[in-house]
């Protein structure tokens, strides 16, 4: 969506500057935040904290737009080339047909964005908020996005959207995403310092204030809300639409396109020098030239893509509860052979318990669990988080109450890309102060001191915990003055034991992965957990990985043929892995819900997050499934398939009629004495091909369809319609001669009429026989009743043998056909039909 409103650039917040202190009062704030009846009057008085939508363009701007697409262009292209010979026919012919598609076009995008605006709207998140009842305690509570106020007081934690333009009031190692803003891709560091230091890049630049629309990569924060709604830097920026490479959709369409077009530039030139040639014509034959080039046009794409796209998607939403934001991502939903997934929230629960605390000979242990409840409850008061992590709130849960007597001095949480946490505490019975180190297993060993021959004992001590499904987590301490600030680097620590988790695979998660096999789909687990964890959370989920990998390993980024589980991630990993199978030429689709998923989903051909993800997920997801059901994953992929089969259907049929058609026009070009079909009659004949081939739209393609990835591929594309093309005009030659046959000796193919009419209906007949006999999927063998595209085709039959002689007929030139024309015909079209059976049989068993 192109932003095609211009608000005026908000002055600057002023409300923003000054210390975090002067803005609160400044807002009529405090650091316990609003009360309720403060909110709702600031509610009110404000308006809703949400982006004003893209304006809907107005209708002539979304025609004009039409007009970018290249096959609208091309045919305006010869409408000027048909003007400036003064061929007005012609001309007015080739308008008509780009305002038919244009209107057509506008209407049906018109209505898909209405329907993806509503839907967008669903997956909008909430934001953490201190609230207060008059009189009462404040309390962090989740509070839709739409309902904050300028003085509200939130929390940010990693993965959060920031909702809102914010004055930073404390952070801790916040660093934010603002690339929807600046388009920086890199997080930049934010703090809380009352004193800014200069700005280097504008407001945006300014350290203690982030704004709506960035995403916070690591890190926490507290913040007061500054700017809402339409005030915000991003309803000004308006950058609803985030750049992205071409997908998969956009490659197809656009190969397929620009061979057509080159084919429809160099027609014309061909055309007037086969004539210039064979029968000495000259320029007159021009007009005849472009119409040939405007026959091969298929000026309904357009329309049939969004038509097919946007039916598909409001299927899903209504049946399946999935919703897809961005129409071209349900074509590559159903292009998709290789899906890769993260573990922790998607194929589990993401709800871990606590099973055992192990100290380091493998012994239970209640003290190792004590320390890591104490050393995670200190993380979450010092670090501010807005909420505990899974594994967090397991250890709080397993422990009971710990940690008030003791004094939290610092603490670094774990984020994207660190596997770790540490705190720093001091009080009763703890000496000069204490380290805390609690992460993986790997992370944590690296940072002990321990002999190589003990490093490899508990490495496989925690390699067997993880090989029965837990997940693992080590502890580590050192004494140390709180005064050395090293946390970040801890070395040289003790090591003190494990903790071990359950988290039971999500209930839908191992149908979800037979099915998605079943469908062809390749299933990778991209995790940030340890091999032996993810390979038998796998293996519970009855898929058998064919290979299980570290990241860190030179091949790790290369899953081979079957299912393959990299463990040990980071988020870049998980990016790499995905674009890299991309660049091997899969269609990969990503689905995760974590921070450390969000650049693997943005690398993804579609990138697919469940409702529930962080902020960061969401934004950056094409499908948003509904509840936790993975099953909902096979319905968008048969519904991606669906819609391509049906555009890839449409534009076989098309392309190879055309095609046919072109070869056909030329041929006759040569060999009459006049045109071989009048501009008023190639607009009928065309306005009665686009109308009926809507009809793909809503067509349900063959079961056998559904069950392989469906890609459109260019060159396979492109081989279809020149081998049926030529049949096509073999068809049309055969109909010449028949003509002349049943009107006895060539002479009679001088009459003008007959043979326009003789060719308006051989082509509508031929046309409806392709339309039946050449549907994506669809043999003969498979009898069911008459779906939208033969009730289509027969209508268009009925037409192309009822129009010469009616006064429609008369009106555009065509006359009645004798009845030994007809049935002579008859007998082409049977043998058409069979040929065109043998030559699709043929070329199926050639391209399975
Ligand atoms: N709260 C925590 N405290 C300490 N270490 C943690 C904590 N949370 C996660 N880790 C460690 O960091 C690792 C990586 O976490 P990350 O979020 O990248 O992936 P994940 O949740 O394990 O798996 P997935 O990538 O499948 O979602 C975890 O496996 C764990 O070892
Ligand atoms: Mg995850």
């Amino acid at each position: 969506m192109a932003s095609d409103t211009a608000h005026p650039a908000p002055a600057e917040p002023a409300s923003a500057d000054g210390t975090a202190l002067q803005v609160l009062r400044r807002l009529d704030s405090g650091p316990r935040g609003l009360t309720d009846t403060e909110a709702a009057a600031r509610l009110a008085a404000h308006g809703e904290n949400t982006v004003p939508g893209v304006r809907t363009p107005s209708w002539p701007r979304r025609c004009l737009r039409g007009v970018r697409d290249p096959f609208t262009a091309v045919l305006l292209c010869l409408a000027l080339v048909s003007a400036a010979v003064a061929s007005w026919g012609t001309a007015s012919v080739i308008l008509s047909l780009v305002a038919v598609s244009c209107v057509l076009r506008a209407t049906g995008e018109h209505r898909a964005d209405r329907s993806i605006a509503a839907l967008r709207g669903l997956v909008s998140g909430t934001a953490t908020v201190l609230r207060r009842a008059d009189g009462g305690a404040e309390r962090a509570r989740e509070v839709p996005v739409a309902e904050l106020v300028p003085g509200d007081v939130i929390r940010l934690g990693p993965g959060d959207l920031v909702p809102a333009d914010v004055r930073l009031l404390r952070a801790r190692g916040l660093t934010v995403h603002q690339g929807a803003l600046t388009g920086e891709s890199v997080p930049v560091p934010k703090a809380a310092a009352d004193v800014p230091g200069t700005p280097h890049d504008g407001p945006l630049g300014q350290a203690h204030l982030c704004f709506q629309g960035s995403g916070v990569a690591t890190g926490s924060a507290t913040a007061v809300v500054v700017e809402t709604g339409a005030r915000t830097r991003f309803a000004a920026a308006h950058r609803v639409a985030r750049p992205r490479g071409d997908s998969a959709f956009d490659r197809s369409v656009h190969g397929i396109s620009w061979v057509l077009i080159r084919f429809m530039l160099l027609t014309p030139p061909l055309v007037l020098m086969a004539n210039a040639a064979v029968r000495g014509r000259g320029l007159e034959t021009l007009p005849f030239a472009v119409a040939v080039a405007v026959g091969l046009t298929p000026e309904m794409l357009p329309v049939i893509v969004t038509t097919c796209l946007a039916r598909g998607a409001a299927l899903l939403a209504r049946h399946h509860d999935v919703i897809v934001k961005r129409l071209p991502a349900l074509h590559d939903l159903g292009a998709v052979d290789v899906l890769c997934v993260d573990k922790t929230g998607t194929l589990t629960q993401d709800r871990p318990v606590v099973a055992r605390a192990l100290d380091p000979s493998g012994r239970d242990d209640p003290d190792v669990l004590h320390w890591a409840a104490v050393h995670t409850w200190w993380t979450l008061q010092l670090a501010e988080l807005p909420a505990p992590d899974a594994l967090d709130e397991a250890i709080l849960d397993a422990a009971g109450a710990v940690g008030e007597e003791y004094d939290g001095v610092a603490a670094v949480p774990c984020g994207p890309g660190r596997r770790i946490a540490t705190a720093v505490l001091r009080g009763p019975g703890l000496g000069i102060g204490t380290v805390l180190v609690k992460g993986a297993v790997e992370d944590v060993l690296e940072r002990c001191a321990v002999s190589p021959g003990e490093r490899e004992r508990l490495l496989a001590l925690a390699a067997r915990e993880a090989g029965a499904g837990s997940r693992v987590l080590a502890l580590a301490t050192a004494e140390r003055p709180v005064r050395d600030r090293s946390y970040g680097d801890e070395r040289g620590l003790a090591f003190r034991g494990l903790v071990t988790f359950h988290d039971a695979p999500a209930p839908s998660a191992a149908e979800a992965l037979r099915t998605l096999t079943g469908l062809g789909v390749t299933v990778h687990v991209l995790t940030g957990d340890h091999p032996a964890t993810a390979a038998r959370a796998c293996r519970d989920l009855g898929l058998e990985p064919a290979a299980v990998r570290l990241a860190s390993d030179a091949d790790g980024a290369v899953p081979g043929a079957g299912p393959t589980v990299v463990a040990r991630c980071t988020p870049e990993d998980k990016a790499r892995i995905v674009a890299g199978l991309r660049a091997a030429g899969h269609t990969v689709g990503f689905l995760g819900d974590g921070v450390n998923d969000v650049a693997a989903l943005r690398a993804a051909d579609v990138g697919i997050v469940p409702r529930d993800a962080v902020g960061v997920a969401r934004e950056a997801g094409d499908v948003v499934l509904g509840d936790k059901d993975l099953t909902a994953i096979g319905h968008a992929v048969v519904a991606g398939r669906h819609s391509s089969g049906n555009i890839a259907s449409y534009l076989r049929v098309t392309l190879s009629s055309n095609l046919g058609n072109v070869l056909a026009m030329l041929a006759a070009g040569l060999l009459l004495p006049f045109l071989p079909m009048l501009p008023a009659q190639v607009l009928v004949q065309n306005l009665c091909f686009d109308g009926a081939q809507l009809a793909f739209a809503l067509d349900r393609p063959a079961p056998a369809v559904l069950r392989r990835p469906t890609g459109l591929r260019p060159r396979a594309f492109l081989r279809f319609i020149t081998v049926f093309g030529a049949l096509n005009a073999v068809a049309d030659l055969a109909t010449f001669a028949v003509l002349a046959i049943a009107l006895h000796g060539p002479d009679a193919l001088d009459d003008e009429s007959v043979f326009h009419s003789a060719w308006f209906t051989e082509n509508l007949l031929t046309q409806a026989l392709v339309m039946v006999l050449l549907r994506t999927g669809r043999g003969l063998a498979e009898k069911r009743g008459p779906g939208p595209v033969g009730k289509a085709a027969a209508a268009l039959a009925v037409i192309g043998l009822l129009l010469p002689p009616t006064p429609v007929g008369a009106a555009l030139h065509m006359t009645v056909l004798p009845v030994p024309y007809h049935l002579l015909l008859g007998a082409v079209l049977g043998l058409y039909a069979l040929a065109l059976v043998a030559a699709r049989a043929r070329y199926e068993r050639r391209h399975p």
